[in-house]
């Protein structure tokens, strides 16, 4: 039987209608068979970090889940969910409709060309770091350790969660 590991998705969108781009993906990675959703954080609206200047806020939130997939399908899965919300692959950073990030598969650290994990610039993102803590304050990034330490010393100013920014069906 195949292994059942947690994975850990962080969802971002600053272009469009946002809040539709992240309930979307959503309902894309709920419907993704061989995942279970266990958890969805608050939204919240971030300030754009590294961004080129006069990018608009983020909304970004975290999913927990379950599954038996492997981290390439994952990453696969991911992709194709940005692509379906016309995500354009230009420059670095620049605004997107949508960003799906896989933050952490089980316990795999790994580094394969076009796939690092852990995310290689989630232990120093707020905007994943504060929505994750959320709903999983336990957590561990593999590498790095639990997640409230790191939250200790990254900025997270600028991380505002909203209330009345709703994802349906959670
Ligand atoms: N864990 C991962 N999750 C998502 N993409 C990854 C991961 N590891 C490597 N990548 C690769 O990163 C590439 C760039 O991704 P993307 O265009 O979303 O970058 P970005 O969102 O601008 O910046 P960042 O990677 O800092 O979030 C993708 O083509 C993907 O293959
Ligand atoms: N606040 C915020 N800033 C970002 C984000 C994001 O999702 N939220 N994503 C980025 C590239 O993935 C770069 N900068």
């Amino acid at each position: 039987m195949k292994p059942l590991r947690k994975v850990v998705f962080s969802l971002g969108s600053n272009l469009g209608d946002r809040l539709a781009n992240l309930q979307g993906a959503v309902d894309a990675i709920r419907d993704t068979p061989d995942v279970i959703v266990v958890d969805i954080s608050s939204v919240y609206e971030t300030a754009p970090v590294g961004a080129p200047d006069g990018s608009p806020d983020f909304l970004n939130l975290v999913i927990v889940g379950e599954t038996t997939l492997e981290p390439r399908t994952l990453l696969e899965r991911a992709q194709a969910i940005e692509d379906a919300f016309g995500r354009e692959r230009d420059e670095r950073n620049a605004p997107r409709t949508l960003d799906v990030d896989l933050v952490m598969v089980g316990t795999t650290e790994t580094q394969q060309g076009d796939l690092s994990l852990p995310h290689p610039r989630a232990h120093e993102r707020g905007f994943v770091l504060l929505p994750w803590a959320e709903v999983d304050p336990a957590a561990e990034l593999p590498g790095r350790g639990p997640i409230g330490p790191l939250i200790e010393v990254v900025e997270t100013t600028g991380v505002a969660k909203r209330d009345d920014l709703v994802i349906e069906g959670d």
